[in-house]
């Protein structure tokens, strides 16, 4: 958004005072089947009222299932929907999508063509006067600096433009959730970055609770407050993206957050042994086979400054930092590894690496 349109957001918002007013939801042990085949195993997560959450996880993990029985398109096998303290959905009852005060975004934005972009906006707000219903759905045009485009039609506005459409649609009716199914994935990778920054900017100015889907780790980073990562229908970790990525709850975790290399590793003397390095395993018995993962950028690789020694095998320029795969007596598949451009002579071959004993990140088998 350029600051015309931030200027032209912050002003409606002055005008409006009351901003939505964010809601928590929790879901409760959340089973659901589909045709017998078990998609979401046992979920429990909160999302704290102004939040934004994100379910992150691999294709076919659930996230999409947890979103639609979360809206109350789809209906658990059991557990409890609870919003704002209110069970939405379990064993005392079901409140329809549309009472309960959830606003929904999907990936094609859904808007209708045959409607202004006004017209669209205004669509989820029936229940107000017209007029009244045009003056909430211009302020959530104003929110996301479109409101110069409420008499065009969707066709006639950039990927971009209709995404933001169809955010001002979701927030027009002030939700007290937001839900939003992979909001981005239709736009262009240069553009994805600054309407995810927009989106994030309007989310936290009206104070929506927000559950954002995504199978993109860095995505999910740049958005959520917290992460919800989910795999085979099970929540895996949830937490700071800072702390999930810092310790990863399992080999899984790791290497959805950062590419890794994985080895085997055995505890020797309270130390885990690896063919890159050692570290420290008190958790661990005497004797356990572990799995050992370390990140590609965990790996210093130097002429002669590190302590193991390394073949180079090839070796990808890719402008700020190179990609190495590398020889490591005890490794079965070479190591790889990324490190800063320029750093290791053009000729090098026979090297040195070094890992970090706090960069091994260890794991029961
Ligand atoms: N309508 C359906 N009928 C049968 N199985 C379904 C249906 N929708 C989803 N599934 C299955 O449920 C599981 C979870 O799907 P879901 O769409 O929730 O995952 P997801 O993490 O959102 O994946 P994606 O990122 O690919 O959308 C998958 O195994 C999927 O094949």
């Amino acid at each position: 958004m350029n600051n015309a349109n931030a200027g032209g957001m912050a002003s409606a918002l002055r005008r409006t005072a009351g901003v939505t007013f964010a809601a928590s939801l929790e879901l409760e042990d959340i089973e659901h089947h589909y045709n017998g085949k078990e998609t979401v195993r046992g979920i429990s997560l909160a999302a704290k009222p102004g939040e934004v959450l994100c379910l992150l996880g691999p294709s076919g993990s659930g996230k999409t299932t947890l979103l639609r029985i979360a809206a109350g398109i789809e209906v658990q096998t059991s557990g409890r929907v609870v919003i704002d303290g209110r069970e939405v959905a379990g064993p005392n009852g079901f409140v329809p999508p549309e009472k309960r005060g959830v606003g929904l975004m999907f990936q094609d934005y859904a808007l209708f063509p045959h409607l202004t972009v006004l017209e669209n906006v205004r669509f989820g707000l029936t229940a107000l006067p017209a007029r009244e219903a045009s003056a909430e759905a211009m302020i959530a045009l104003q929110r996301v600096g479109l409101a110069h485009y409420a008499p065009k039609y969707p066709h006639a506005l950039s990927g971009g433009e209709q995404q933001r459409v169809a955010l001002a649609r979701a927030l027009a009716p002030r939700p007290g959730v937001l839900l939003m199914d992979e909001p981005f994935s239709g736009l262009d990778s240069r553009l994805k970055d600054s309407i995810r920054a927009d989106t994030l900017d309007v989310l936290r100015q009206t104070r929506a609770t927000a559950i954002v889907v995504t199978h993109d780790a860095e995505e999910a980073m740049r958005m959520a407050d917290r992460i919800a990562l989910l795999n085979h229908g099970k929540l895996v970790q949830i937490g700071r993206s800072q702390d999930i990525y810092r310790r990863p709850a399992s080999l899984f975790a790791a290497g959805f957050f950062s590419e890794i290399n994985v080895m085997g590793g055995q505890v020797r003397g309270g130390r885990v042994e690896t063919p890159v390095g050692n570290r420290s395993a008190r958790d661990f018995s005497e004797g356990q086979a572990l799995d050992v993962a370390v990140r590609i950028s965990s790996i210093a690789v130097s002429v002669k400054d590190g302590t193991i020694p390394a073949r180079i095998l090839t070796r990808r320029f890719l402008g700020v930092v190179e990609l190495l795969t590398l020889a490591v007596d005890g490794l079965d598949e070479p190591l790889r590894a990324r490190i800063r451009a320029d750093q290791l002579p053009e000729d090098s071959v026979d090297v040195t690496v070094k890992v970090l004993p706090e960069d091994i990140l260890v794991f029961e088998k």
